[in-house]
């Protein structure tokens, strides 16, 4: 199987996982990436068994718009039942790496408000410790070289991500050369710097279900 079918496989595995677990007019989150966008496209035929969805990015919304779903505003919302979303890189306890599609700071405060988060990758994103993957980190545009040297004595090595603006108005740091053995420690570390608005790291939130797509099958690992 290639990892595009991989990511095919979780994202029908992702519909039949909310079609067993959310209750018929409940809210459901919807994450960024391609194996989000093929979890929309798989989702599309239950869509009126939805209350709604709350897109984690603009591509998402107007993904999830064009196939004629209710995008709503989480303001108006209280309850997310189920969030679902990919992830960069993800580790034994569920903590993981997202950001690479930039739509970081959106998806942790999706995830912040869902009651179960789960994550859906192929095979290649499993990983003993995370930190190969090169760790995103939201920036207010002025604060970009401060929060860049910041980033240095952590022990990363950060990259403008050129040509980049986020959902938000700002800028990614793409952090290289992290060795990530506390993920928790090390996200509340990243957010106390003056000018992060979020870090990929999604461990003191991880996941709470992780599909996760083998060339064979896809496995169903809990928190
Ligand atoms: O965090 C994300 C976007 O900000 C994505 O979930 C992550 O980058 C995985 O993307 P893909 O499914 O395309 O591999």
């Amino acid at each position: 199987m290639t990892q595009d079918e991989m990511k095919q496989a979780v994202a029908h595995a992702a519909r039949d996982y909310v079609a067993a677990h959310l209750p018929v007019g409940a809210i459901l989150g919807v994450g960024t990436g391609s194996t989000a966008n093929y979890f929309i496209d798989a989702l599309t035929p239950m869509k009126d068994r939805l209350g709604g969805v709350i897109a984690s990015s603009e591509a998402t919304h107007q993904r999830l718009a064009g196939h004629g779903m209710l995008v709503l505003d989480l303001n108006d919302v209280e309850h997310i039942g189920i969030y679902v979303d990919g992830a960069d890189e993800i580790d034994e306890s569920l903590a993981m790496i997202k950001g690479g599609g930039g739509a970081l700071t959106r998806e942790k405060i999706v995830a912040a408000v869902a009651d179960t988060f789960v994550c859906i990758c192929d095979a290649s994103k499993h990983v003993a410790t995370l930190g190969r993957f090169p760790l995103p980190v939201e920036v207010i545009p002025m604060a970009r070289a401060h929060v860049a040297r910041q980033l240095s004595q952590l022990g990363g090595t950060p990259k403008l991500r050129e040509g980049f603006i986020t959902d938000n108005g700002n800028l990614i740091l793409d952090v290289h050369g992290l060795r990530i053995n506390q993920p928790t420690t090390l996200e509340s570390q990243i957010d106390g710097i003056a000018g992060v608005v979020s870090n990929g790291l999604f461990a003191r939130r991880g996941a709470d279900v992780l599909l996760l797509a083998t060339s064979s099958a896809v496995k169903v690992v809990k928190r």
